[in-house]
């Protein structure tokens, strides 16, 4: 992928922007300066079909970028990129290809891996999809007593989950399908507790989500659930469906009674959401058809970033300044923060995306890294955030903030005027004053009242929330992702470091166990913190 050897941190550039990056700290750089200069708007911005990308309020000038562009260039991402979506093996760890961007593409033309077209089994998986969605909605699948599915009970976790959730939330006053969607992600009995209260059993379809069809907490769910459905006199056969990969311990076949959608060890899990992991139950809670439009905006997404030149290419120049904020200004978290209640769990799913994608302690050739790669992401919509960490951002630690505002929202507004403007007018007057108090600040006698401004922003626009821009956000926050990893030149499509955790969780379930089975079982050999937490779970109570 990169030549041996190579590390960012040693080119010539690397040490231009270090450079750079102190220069900027001179008062005529502060954003209260920068954005007053003519044609800022119009010279930091970029806008691809519905997409509209605002970089006015970074903290950088033509220099800045120029220097970025010269950094992408050294790192060969255009190159890179285009090699993970022509099917090279760029997940060199898995010895894998990294083919999300296969899982919407229609353009027809093959997509080769080892020989084989994948787009034959993504087509196939892709009618498969349509036609049960169909026959869910019309009823000719239905469950064991005869009753038409109203509840889908999604199953999975992290990248089985969360970008369904997001484009469930997005897309629900598009969910006209009679149906109502449940996650059950987590292994923590509320979650399914609290499921079982909001569902008819007799109307309701689980969905068992697992790449690898071996993650415990989704294992342990999918009995629970089967137990449920089987103690309320159903034929849980009749209730359940799988996604997994093809030859998962859950991939048993059309004998075993239930249907399994295929997807594949080329779309990691954070990846996923465009492929069956996403294509089931989004198809049965918005129809097929919506499922496919956000397809569209990815892969319309995908072509701009595939072919778009540098300094016009969206996601590229919005990894090159989170790079630029991240190793060269020094800001170690990003909040995004919609202006879009729709877009409440944009954050949770870039969060994961983000942070498992880049959150890496060596390079694609096993050098350490030697300067950080990933931040922490966060976020919750505006105005809410506002009221609770805003605080923070204006006055004590700063960091960056990706705004995203939409101009027309998803159901019209009526008259009320409640202080002469509507409620999306007044989102909107906060979306577009936050970031200027962030980058302009206000000085003050008064040391507590003091802004020292000079916060950087970004502003993404949508004309609207449909399915297809969705998609564009979608494809766009996946692009920057990877980008930011070839720029880093890591690798974004594993994930070890969430192994170690597991294994510990794997040693403690066997005491746990062999308590169970035995009350005179003894912790006593464990150490003396870990003993503590297992004794009082037994117990049932903390110590008098
Ligand atoms: O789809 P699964 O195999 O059940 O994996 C579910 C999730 O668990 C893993 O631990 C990883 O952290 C995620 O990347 C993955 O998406």
């Amino acid at each position: 992928m990169a030549e041996k050897g190579f590390r960012i941190s040693k080119t010539p550039v690397w040490k231009k922007l270090k450079a750079h990056a102190e220069e900027m700290k001179r008062p005529e750089y502060h954003l209260k300066q920068l954005i007053q200069e003519d044609g800022r708007m119009e010279g930091f911005s970029l806008k691809h079909v519905d997409f509209f990308y605002d970089f006015s309020r970074q903290r950088v000038t033509r220099k800045t970028m120029d220097l970025l562009f010269e950094l992408a260039k050294v790192a060969k991402v255009h190159r890179k990129y285009r090699d993970k979506v022509d099917g090279c093996k760029v997940n060199v760890t898995e010895n894998r290809a990294a083919l999300h961007t296969a899982a919407r593409s229609f353009s027809g033309q093959s997509i080769c891996v080892d020989g084989v077209n994948v787009m034959d089994e993504i087509d196939a998986v892709r009618r498969q999809m349509k036609e049960f969605s169909e026959k869910v909605h019309d009823g000719t699948v239905c469950g064991s007593t005869g009753k038409k599915f109203r509840h889908i009970v999604v199953i999975g976790i992290g990248g089985s989950y969360l970008g369904t959730e997001f484009v469930a939330n997005a897309l629900f006053a598009y969910a006209d399908k009679g149906m109502e969607l449940h996650f059950l992600s987590n292994v923590d009995s509320h979650n399914f507790e609290t499921i079982k209260t909001k569902i008819d059993p007799e109307s309701t379809l689980c969905i068992v989500i697992s790449k690898s069809f071996t993650t415990v907490e989704t294992m342990a769910n999918a009995q629970q659930m089967k137990a449920y459905m089987t103690s309320c006199g159903l034929d849980a056969v009749k209730h359940f469906v799988t996604v997994t990969s093809k030859g998962s311990p859950g991939d048993k076949g059309k004998e075993s009674g239930i249907e399994t959608f295929h997807m594949f060890d080329f779309i990691g899990g954070r990846f996923s959401v465009t492929s069956a992991v996403g294509g089931v139950p989004l198809s049965l809670y918005l129809g097929y058809d919506r499922f496919n439009q956000f397809l569209e905006g990815a892969r319309e997404m995908d072509i701009h970033t595939k072919y778009a030149p540098s300094p016009e290419n969206i996601p590229l120049v919005s990894a090159l300044i989170g790079i630029w904020n991240n190793n060269f200004l020094g800001y170690q978290a990003q909040a995004v923060i919609p202006y879009a209640s729709p877009l409440s769990k944009l954050a949770p799913h870039i969060q994961q995306l983000n942070m498992e994608s880049n959150g890496k302690s060596v390079t694609i050739n096993n050098y350490e890294i030697d300067q950080s790669s990933g931040v922490i992401i966060f976020g919750e919509p505006g105005t809410n955030a506002q009221h609770s960490f805003f605080q923070l951002a204006h006055q004590g630690h700063p960091f960056p903030i990706d705004f995203i505002g939409v101009i027309t929202p998803q159901y019209p507004e009526g008259g009320c005027r409640p202080h002469g403007v509507s409620n999306h007018q007044e989102l909107w007057a906060n979306l577009i004053s936050q970031a200027t108090a962030l980058a302009v600040g206000k000085d003050s006698e008064e040391k507590t009242r003091f802004f020292q401004g000079n916060r950087p922003s970004s502003t993404i626009l949508l004309n609207d929330l449909s399915p297809v821009n969705v998609g564009r956000l979608l494809a766009y926050y996946e692009a920057q992702t990877v980008y930011k990893a070839f720029i880093w030149d890591i690798n974004p499509f594993d994930q070890f470091g969430v192994e170690l955790g597991k294994t510990i969780a794997n040693d403690l379930r066997r005491e746990i166990v062999a308590r169970n089975t035995n009350p005179e079982h003894s912790f006593g050999h464990m150490d003396e913190i870990t003993r503590f937490y297992l004794e009082r779970l037994f117990a049932g109570r903390l110590p008098l």
